[in-house]
C-alpha cells in the first residue's frame, strides 16, 4: 500500500467501510483500484474481474452486514476486493502464494467467506441452502450472491434458479453483467440480458421465473448501487438485481485488452522462462493440423478457447468449433451428439471442470463408446489456484470409464504423436492429460515394446524398474540417472497410455523385483494402484509401489514446490526407492547432498 493512502489502511471491516461518508467512497473505491493494480500485476491473478466489481464490492458491504448476511461470490476469483473490505488489505502482496492470502474465498482466512470452490455456477445452489436453513431456524439472514453473466450460463445455476424462483425466501441474486466471461459471454443468455439492459425485451425471463427484478443498474455508479441494494433489501421473496459492469473498468490496459479484459495477468516471473514451448500451444497447433486433414475433427470448448488452445482452430474452422459458455456437462453430452452423427468432437477442459462432467464422459460417451477425445489441460498440479484447480483426479475418474483409453505424454513430441493416435482412434473414447505451463526439454526412447517407451539404457539385469507417466518422466529419468550413478541399476520407461494396461508392459513389469510407478495423480484409483491389481490379477509377483498425490486438497502454491513436497521431483523418487527398495548408505548420502 502506497503511504499516500487516507481510507484503505482504516478499513478492517465492513463497519468501517459502513461508517464512511458517501462523499469519501469515490476515494476508496481510486485507492483499492491502485492497490489491485499494484499488487496482482505482481502476484498475477484475476485483475480484470476485481476491477469491475470495486463499487459493487463497496455497496455491498455498506447495504449489508456480513458475515450475518451471508455474501457469497460465484467461483469467487473476482473476490479480492471483498477481502480488502473485510480486513485484509495488508495481504494482498501474497496473493496465491503457499502459506498467503487464497485467489479464492477462504474460511480459514475469515468469517466472511462462504465458498472456497472455484468452479463456476454454484453459488446460487449455496445460497438456496443457507436460506433454507436460516427460514428453517427461525433468522432474518439476508442471503446474497453475486454471479457473473458468463457463471449464469452454468446449468447448475438454473437448477437453482427453479428453486428459489418457487420460495418466498429473500434471496437477492446480484446478476453482475459485464457481458464476458474471458471473451463475450456466448448463447442466448446474454442476448436476453442485451435485450433486459436496451430496454428492448418483450418479456423478463427472471420475473416469468418468479423473481422480483430490478435494474439494470451502473455497477460502477456508488450511489445509484447503494439505492439499488436498498431496493433488494425491501422486495420479498427472491430477487434479481441486475448490475452492469466493465471488466477491468478503470485500468486501461486492462479495458482496451481485446483478448480477454485481462482476465487473469501472470506472476512476475520468478526465473527466466525455459523458451520452450506451453504445452497448451503445441496441442492448439497440431489440432490444426489434424483439423485440416479430418474434415470430421470439431472442437468443444466451455467458454474457454484461449486458455485451452483451441482460438487457432476455431479461427482456422470458425464453422467447426463450438463454445457452449461455462456448460462443461453440456459440451460432453452435445459431444456425444456430435459424435452419434458420425463426427469426432475433441473437448477441451481443463481436468479439474471436468470433473463436473464425469457422469456424462461415463454414460453419454463411455457407454456408447463415442469417439470423442477429451483433452485434459491443467492435469496434476496446477499450483496457485489452490485446491479447486488442480487436475489430480482425471487418472481415477477416467480410468473408471469402461473402454476409455487415457494418454499421457511425456513432452511437446510424444503430445503431437499421442494426440493423432487418440483422434485416430474411432472405436471409444479417449483421453489426453497434460500440465500446465511449459513442456519439459525432449524425453527421448531408446525403445519401443508395444505402446510402451523405454527411457533408459536397458541394463543387463535391473532389479528396479521406475514406470512414470506423462510430465513424470522427466523427473523419473533424472533420478535414474542419480541412482546408476551410485551403483543402482533402475530402468525407466514411460507407458504412452495409461489406460488400458498394456499386456507388454505387465512384462516389463514381470522382469523387475519392484516397480515404482511416478504420477501426478491421486493415488486412490491412480495409475499406480491399477498396474499393481492388474499385476497382481496376471499373478506377476513383482512388487508395484505407486508414488503419487496422497488424498487430500492441496493448498496453493507454486506447482514446483507442491511436487517436490509430493516426492515428484527427482530426489523424490530417489529417496522413495531408497526407502523402499535400497538401503544404499551411498545413495542416501548424495541424496541430502542434493540442493532443495
Ligand atoms: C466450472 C468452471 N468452468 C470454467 C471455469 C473457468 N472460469 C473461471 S472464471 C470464468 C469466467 C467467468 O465469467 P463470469 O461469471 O461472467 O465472471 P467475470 O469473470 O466476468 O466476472 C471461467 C470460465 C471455472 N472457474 N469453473
Ligand atoms: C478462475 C478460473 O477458474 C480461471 O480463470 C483459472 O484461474 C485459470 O487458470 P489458468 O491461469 O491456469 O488458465
Ligand atoms: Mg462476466
Amino acid at each position: 500500500m502506497t503511504a499516500d493512502m487516507a481510507l484503505l489502511p482504516r478499513i478492517n471491516g465492513p463497519d468501517d467501510v459502513k461508517a464512511l461518508a458517501q462523499s469519501q467512497l469515490p476515494l476508496l473505491a481510486k485507492e483499492i483500484r491502485a492497490e489491485l493494480i499494484d499488487k496482482v500485476c505482481a502476484t498475477g491473478g484475476h485483475l480484470g474481474p476485481n476491477l469491475g466489481v470495486v463499487e459493487l464490492s463497496i455497496a455491498l458491504h455498506r447495504a449489508f452486514d456480513s458475515p450475518r448476511d451471508s455474501i457469497i461470490w460465484d467461483t469467487g476469483h473476482q473476490a479480492y476486493v471483498h477481502k480488502m473490505l473485510t480486513g485484509r488489505h495488508d495481504c494482498l502482496g501474497s496473493l496465491r502464494t503457499a502459506g498467503g492470502l487464497s485467489g479464492y474465498p477462504s474460511r480459514r482466512e475469515s468469517n466472511h467467506d462462504i465458498v472456497e470452490n472455484s468452479h463456476a455456477s454454484t453459488s446460487l445452489a449455496y445460497a438456496d441452502g443457507l436460506a433454507k436453513a436460516y427460514q428453517l431456524a427461525g433468522q432474518r439472514r439476508r442471503v446474497v450472491a453475486v454471479i457473473g453473466d458468463g457463471a449464469l450460463t452454468g446449468g447448475m445455476a438454473w437448477e437453482a434458479m427453479n428453486n428459489l424462483g418457487a420460495c418466498d425466501r429473500d434471496v437477492i441474486i446480484v446478476l453482475n453483467d459485464n457481458g464476458r466471461s474471458y471473451e463475450p459471454t456466448v448463447g442466448a443468455l446474454p442476448k436476453h440480458l442485451s435485450q433486459l439492459r436496451d430496454g428492448t425485451a418483450t418479456s423478463n425471463l427472471f420475473e416469468v421465473l418468479g423473481f422480483s427484478y430490478l435494474g439494470p443498474t451502473d455497477g460502477h455508479d456508488l450511489k445509484g448501487l447503494q439505492r439499488a441494494l436498498t431496493r433488494a433489501r425491501r422486495c420479498k421473496g427472491p430477487c434479481v438485481l441486475h448490475v452492469v459492469t466493465r471488466k477491468g473498468a478503470g485500468y486501461r490496459a486492462a479495458e482496451a485488452d481485446v483478448d480477454d479484459r485481462m482476465h487473469t495477468v501472470s506472476a512476475r516471473p520468478v526465473r527466466p522462462a525455459s523458451g520452450r514451448p506451453k504445452w497448451t500451444h503445441i496441442f492448439g497447433s497440431e489440432l490444426v493440423a489434424i483439423g485440416e486433414d479430418r474434415a470430421d475433427v470439431v472442437a468443444v470448448t466451455a467458454a474457454m478457447r484461449r486458455p485451452t488452445g483451441l482460438l487457432p482452430f476455431s479461427e482456422r474452422f470458425p464453422h467447426r468449433a463450438y463454445d457452449v459458455g461455462i456448460a462443461e456437462q453440456h459440451a460432453v453430452a452435445s459431444a456425444a451428439g456430435l459424435a452419434a452423427a458420425g463426427l469426432h468432437p475433441v473437448v477441451a477442459i481443463y481436468s479439474t471442470f471436468m470433473n463436473r462432467a464425469f457422469d456424462q464422459v461415463l454414460m453419454d460417451v463411455g457407454l456408447h463408446s463415442a469417439p470423442v477425445t477429451f483433452v485434459l489441460d491443467r492435469s496434476g498440479v496446477t499450483g496457485p489456484d489452490g485446491p479447486s484447480h488442480h487436475g489430480i483426479w482425471d487418472i481415477s475418474l477416467f480410468s473408471l470409464v469402461p473402454g476409455m483409453r487415457v494418454a499421457a505424454p511425456r513432452d511437446a513430441v510424444r503430445l503431437r504423436d499421442l494426440l493423432r493416435e487418440a483422434i485416430g482412434y474411432d472405436a471409444g473414447p479417449t483421453a489426453i492429460r497434460f500440465p500446465t505451463g511449459e513442456c519439459p526439454a525432449p524425453v527421448g526412447a531408446r525403445a519401443r515394446i508395444g505402446t510402451v517407451d523405454v527411457l533408459t539404457p536397458r541394463p543387463t539385469r535391473a532389479d528396479l524398474l521406475l514406470v512414470a507417466t506423462g510430465a513424470m518422466a522427466a523427473p523419473a529419468v533424472a533420478a535414474a540417472n542419480l541412482m546408476r550413478a551410485h551403483g543402482v541399476s533402475v530402468t525407466v520407461v514411460d507407458p504412452r497410455w495409461v489406460f488400458p494396461i498394456s499386456p507388454e508392459l505387465l512384462n516389463i513389469v514381470a522382469d523387475h523385483r519392484v516397480a515404482v510407478t511416478v504420477e501426478d495423480n491421486a493415488l486412490p484409483g491412480g495409475f499406480g494402484e491399477t498396474l499393481s491389481h492388474s499385476a497382481q490379477r496376471a499373478g506377476i509377483t513383482t512388487r508395484v509401489v505407486p508414488l503419487g498425490l496422497e488424498p487430500g486438497y492441496i493448498a496453493a502454491g507454486s506447482r514446483e514446490d507442491i511436487l517436490a513436497a509430493a516426492g515428484l521431483d527427482p530426489r523424490g523418487i530417489a529417496e522413495t526407492v531408497q526407502a523402499v527398495h535400497w538401503p544404499s548408505p551411498s545413495l542416501v548420502g548424495s541424496l541430502r547432498s542434493l540442493p532443495g
